[in-house]
């Protein structure tokens, strides 16, 4: 008989480690001669994650939208393709980092009635730092899709434990457990951890899947899905919660210098939280992969094989687009 495809769901919000995670996995399952493929959603028109992957796994990207609302209908029908068309052992779906993972669930569940798939696990990653910030203020819209986002899991990473002091682990560690009393709960930095998890699927995954039915069950009845509550008994209901998250994607039609780009990232507002992009500058001889989360910045040199774009993508909450592209263009000018 024919076995079904694993597939592991990863969320946790904008710049917690997923791709990072993500990467890890990924050798982790080439070393043991599996085939692993990815199925990648961005938010942006362009996907700079899928630069951080290995050439040779296939991967699959849905951009411009996320997959839990706007382009959910078409996850179903991309994971049947990517299956179909490469024969993965395990495939990776990656959400945007304001994805609802319960409506992903739900186009999880769409996909296994084209195709023979079986859930393994939901993995969020925490970022550690933000948790600890953010769960001050539990009111707060960004802080609820977080809430939902650890409540869907079957497993939490709690990453960027190096952000904290060790005495705040505890107390992050009560805040998940209140929000999602089963799953394991694995501190990391930079998600290093045991891999070999990832070869049995998790406790709880069935009941994710008896939930997104539930959802639907009340869906058919006529509910609005932006008000849908497909809670566990006892939690709170999952709403859609990112839709104040705002994206802007800018192309440098030049290069530009390094020094001027690193000030204006440095000058960010805080509800830009996070940037990301290849950017091409005057005063280096190749491009850099340019990461940005919550005021840490990175850049990492690449070789890359093909013409790539100067592109950076800037993500956060109710900021100026207008400025903000106002001041990136300026760095055109020499
Ligand atoms: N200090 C610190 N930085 C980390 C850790 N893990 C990842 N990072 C950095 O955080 C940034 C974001 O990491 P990613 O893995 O791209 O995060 P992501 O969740 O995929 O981000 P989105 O796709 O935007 O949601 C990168 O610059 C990473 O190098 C960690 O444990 N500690």
């Amino acid at each position: 008989m024919k076995q079904p495809v694993s597939v592991h769901i990863l969320t946790g919000f904008l710049g917690s480690g997923k791709t990072t995670l993500l990467t890890r996995a990924l050798d982790y399952f080439k070393l043991n001669g599996k085939k692993p493929a990815v199925l990648m959603n961005e938010l942006g028109d362009v996907n700079l994650d899928g630069m951080m992957v290995d050439e040779e796994v296939p991967m699959t990207e849905m951009l411009g939208g996320c997959i839990c609302c706007t382009i959910r209908g078409d996850l179903g029908m991309e994971l049947k393709q990517l299956i179909q068309d490469h024969k993965p052992d395990v495939v990776f779906v990656e959400s945007t980092g304001a994805a609802n993972p319960m409506e992903m669930l739900d186009g999880i569940t769409d996909a296994s009635m084209l195709t023979e798939v079986a859930l393994q696990s939901v993995i969020t990653v925490v970022d550690a730092a933000q948790l600890a910030e953010r769960s001050i203020n539990p009111a707060g819209r960004t802080y609820r899709l977080m809430a939902d986002q650890i409540r869907c899991a079957t497993r939490v990473i709690l990453n960027k434990t190096d952000l904290i002091p060790p005495s705040e682990l505890l107390r992050l560690e009560a805040v998940i457990r209140e929000l999602n009393p089963v799953a394991p709960i694995i501190p990391t930095v930079r998600c290093e951890m045991d891999l070999t998890v990832l070869d049995h699927p998790d406790g709880g995954v069935k009941d994710r899947y008896k939930e997104t039915q539930a959802c639907r069950c009340e869906e058919d009845h006529g509910h609005d899905r932006h008000d849908t509550v497909c809670g566990h008994e006892g939690s709170p209901p999952h709403h859609h919660s990112h839709d104040h998250v705002m994206v802007y994607t800018h192309y440098f039609t030049r290069p530009i210098d390094s020094e001027r780009f690193e000030e204006l990232v440095g000058r960010l507002p805080r509800n830009i939280y996070r940037g990301k992009g290849v950017l091409w500058f005057t005063d280096t001889a190749s491009p850099f992969l340019f990461q940005y989360a919550y005021r840490e910045m990175d850049f990492i040199k690449i070789a890359p094989k093909e013409n790539v774009p100067n592109v950076a993508v800037f993500i956060g909450e109710h900021f100026d687009k207008t400025a903000l592209a106002e001041q990136l263009t300026a760095l055109e000018n020499r």
